[in-house]
């Protein structure tokens, strides 16, 4: 069931009602002439209904420029006088609404309605379209309803508006004009390409399209009839009209060769009761995120002739149809970001990053773009309000930039030079970008991570090698690394003896890497470099890593729930990977750590620390239990150059020996810092641990702390 909340800005005071009214006095005369408006629909109908609100609480105070109970909001004028007001319509927001509303019509009417048009609430803007003897006479637009603005010069490039009609008749047709997504994207891209501003929607579009005079090029925009009526020398067809039910109207005009909503898949359809209006508004609603063009609710209207008339009309609104509103797809946002994402194919696709913003009940964060030239021709800069689109499942998307309300302070989008996964070349010859290593872009980027220095640590493989070794169909997994032969590599370019035999040597050293390196080159999600130490210190060998429930993981420090349960779901999918390497002969175990008791055993009771002592059987460590270790409890950050015996290691790997040390390592320094190894040219952190009173070390004291675990590193 369509329903959707219609909550009302709380004016407290007189002076929040007059600014409230000047605001959207403002806002709507910048809606009706451009479609400029600062704010989108849902904020309008917002302060609208506060407006309304307190002006019920408080009729002595209601004051002249309010929009309640005005077409248009009262904001704008025209010279045209209309033959028949042309009204707005009035809301109802649930199926409640709407029952109580279709009662109160037949209570009036003084019997029940005989049928119900359904038809979509087509987001355009409505227009008079006047023609004499079948020949097109003038366009007008609606105005405050009672004279619109001579609008015929744009005629010519409304889709569906005839010049000539099949029949010599005189009648006014009466319609909406809106731009079809496809015409609003066309439409965009010829203003760009002509230096003007992008339209921010659709309806902007079409509003600033039927008001602008002598454009140097064309843009489309459609009609669509849902009414006529007759001019004063009609003749006999002015009775006819008068008499014919709506939907016949509607028949009518469409035979004449005047478009309307019957070909779409939301076309009017007559329903006799109110509870086959709501399975229609049901529907409607249920396509709307599917329809080439815009709808913001449902029209429905009493058919027949005698019953309208009978109904009657209010100055702003007939008596006899009603809007049923959906909810507003529509809001404006910022753009914060654009993320560049590369797909299993290695397509290369902007994501749009957005100040969150809620549309129709959800919350939207992100918005596709996609491709690159989708960013150029809509002249989009990071910063920009943007107008965001979001119906049902579809993927929120961008509509445009709402250039008026640029700041000056928005920035180019910045495009990848090379691909962002695997650094190699991009493909720009068509309008989705593509990595050239196409779908070996994820095997490319996940090798050449496996070989960096804070995994394996393979030297003599960068990136153009991995490529090299992909592209020959060498490697499917960096497992294959471990058993790539020596006349395999010498049949690569640029491959000759020495350098070789120094890719294997570099392979045959980082079989030996611990658990914990070996770990992070498996790049799970979430295990950086100290999460993998983490984990590889807690479990002490691959075997143990692999058999841990989502429970056990969580003992890990900073492993919660979620992560710990998609750390699981992803080691499942390497299970093939890991079995490679074990048979590949890479080490599975973290020198100097000891594993946890098993669960559930008495000895896990006893908590004793030896147990399951395979642990340790790695390179030299000697670790034993935690509460021995000499950093166990202590959180210590490095800052300046390392000197002494601590001078070649890299801020890794000083992390690393923290943590084999049995100390948690951190970046910066904080109340909870138990030491700062500060070294040559120590700056601001050396300055907080001194304000903060934190114990200070210089890197030679420091060796000597930690110095039974410096050898149990790797040798670089
Ligand atoms: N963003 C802003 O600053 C701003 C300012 C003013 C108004 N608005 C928006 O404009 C809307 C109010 O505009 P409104 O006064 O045109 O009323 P409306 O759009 O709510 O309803 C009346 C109009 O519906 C249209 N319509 C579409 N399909 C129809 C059909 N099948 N049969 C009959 N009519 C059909 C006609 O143009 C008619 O005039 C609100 O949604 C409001 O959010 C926005
Ligand atoms: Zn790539």
């Amino acid at each position: 069931m369509v329903t959707m909340t219609n909550s009302a800005a709380v004016l407290a005071d007189p002076t929040a009602y007059a600014a409230a009214v000047e605001q959207a006095s403002v806002a709507a005369a910048a809606y009706y002439a451009t479609g400029e408006s600062a704010l989108d629909d849902d904020a309008y109908d917002r302060l609208a209904r506060g407006i309304a609100a307190y002006e019920a609480e408080h009729p002595g105070e209601v004051l002249a420029a309010s929009p309640t109970g005005k077409v248009a909001g009262g904001a704008v004028v025209g010279d045209v006088p209309h033959t028949v007001p042309m009204l707005s319509l009035d809301n109802v927001f649930s199926a409640e609404q709407f029952a109580t509303w279709a009662a109160s019509l037949e209570r009036r009417v003084g019997r029940p309605v005989t049928a119900w048009s359904v038809e979509p609430k087509l987001d355009g803007l409505a227009v008079a379209a006047r023609y004499r003897d079948g020949r097109f006479e003038r366009l007008i637009t609606r105005g405050d309803g009672t004279a619109g603005e001579d609008v015929s010069h744009a005629a010519g490039a409304v889709v569906g508006l005839p010049e000539r009609l099949a029949e010599p008749v005189t009648i006014e047709v009466r319609g909406e004009i809106l731009m079809t997504n496809e015409q609003f994207d066309q439409g965009n891209a010829i203003r760009t390409e002509h230096g003007g501003a992008p339209f921010a929607n659709p309806r902007n579009g079409a509003a600033g399209t039927l008001r602008a005079k002598d454009r140097a090029y064309r843009v489309e925009t459609t009609f669509f009839a849902y009414g006529a009526l007759p001019l004063p020398d009609s003749g006999e067809l002015g009775e006819t009209l008068a008499e014919l039910p709506h939907s016949e109207v509607l028949a009518y005009v469409a035979g004449l060769g005047v478009h309307t909503a019957a070909g779409t898949d939301v076309a009017p359809v007559l329903a006799a009761t109110v509870e086959e209006v709501q399975a229609r508004v049901d529907a409607i609603g249920s396509l709307r995120a599917s329809l080439p063009f815009g709808i913001d609710g449902i029209v429905i209207k009493a058919d027949l002739a005698a019953d309208q008339r009978e109904a009657g009309s209010g100055t702003r609104a007939p008596r006899w149809a009603i809007a049923y509103k959906l909810p507003a797809v529509e809001k404006i946002t910022r753009l914060l970001a654009v993320e560049w994402n590369v797909g299993r194919t290695g397509i290369i696709a902007p994501r749009a990053v957005l100040e969150p913003v809620v549309i129709d009940g959800s919350t939207v964060g992100y918005a596709t773009l996609h491709n690159p030239a989708d960013i150029t021709r809509r002249d989009l800069r990071l910063g920009d309000q943007v107008m965001v689109y979001k119906a049902g499942d579809i993927i929120p998307r961008i509509e445009a930039p709402v250039v008026h309300l640029r700041t000056g302070d928005e920035t180019p989008i910045d495009f990848p030079e090379s691909c962002p996964q695997c650094g190699s070349d991009i493909d720009t010859s068509e309008q989705r970008w593509r990595c050239t290593r196409g779908r070996n872009c994820r095997l490319v980027a996940s090798v050449s991570y496996a070989a960096g220095r804070d995994q394996l640590d393979i030297e003599g493989l960068g990136a153009t090698r991995v490529v090299q070794l992909v592209d020959a169909g060498l490697v499917a997994d960096f497992a294959d690394l471990f058993t790539l032969e020596r006349e395999q590599l010498l049949a690569l370019d640029r491959m000759g003896e020495t350098s070789t035999d120094n890719l294997l040597a570099a392979i045959e050293t980082a079989r030996t890497r611990p658990l914990s390196r070996v770990f992070c080159a498996l790049g799970v999600r979430g295990t950086g470099r100290s999460m993998s130490r983490r984990i590889a210190r807690y479990f002490a060998t691959m075997d143990r890593i692999v058999a841990a429930d989502v429970e056990t993981l969580q003992r890990v420090d900073g492993i919660g729930k979620e992560k710990a349960a998609a750390v699981v779901a992803e080691l499942v999918e390497l299970a093939p990977l890991i079995g490679k390497l074990v048979a590949a002969g890479v080490s599975m175990t973290e020198p100097g750590a000891t594993p946890p008791p098993e669960p559930g055993t008495e000895a896990a009771a006893d908590a004793d620390p030896e147990v399951g002592g395979e642990a340790g059987a790695g390179a030299g460590g000697d670790g034993g239990a935690g509460s021995t270790l000499p950093l166990a409890g202590m959180t210590v950050v490095v800052t300046g150059a390392m000197s002494g015996a601590l001078e070649k290691l890299s801020r890794n790997q000083m992390n690393e020996l923290i943590e084999r040390a049995g100390g948690k390592s951190s970046s910066s320094v904080s109340k909870r810092t138990s030491l700062l190894v500060a070294g040559d040219k120590a700056g601001s952190k050396r300055a907080k641990a001194e304000g903060l009173g934190v114990r200070i070390t210089v890197p030679e004291e420091f060796a000597e702390l930690v110095g039974a675990f410096l050898a149990t590193g790797e040798e670089d």
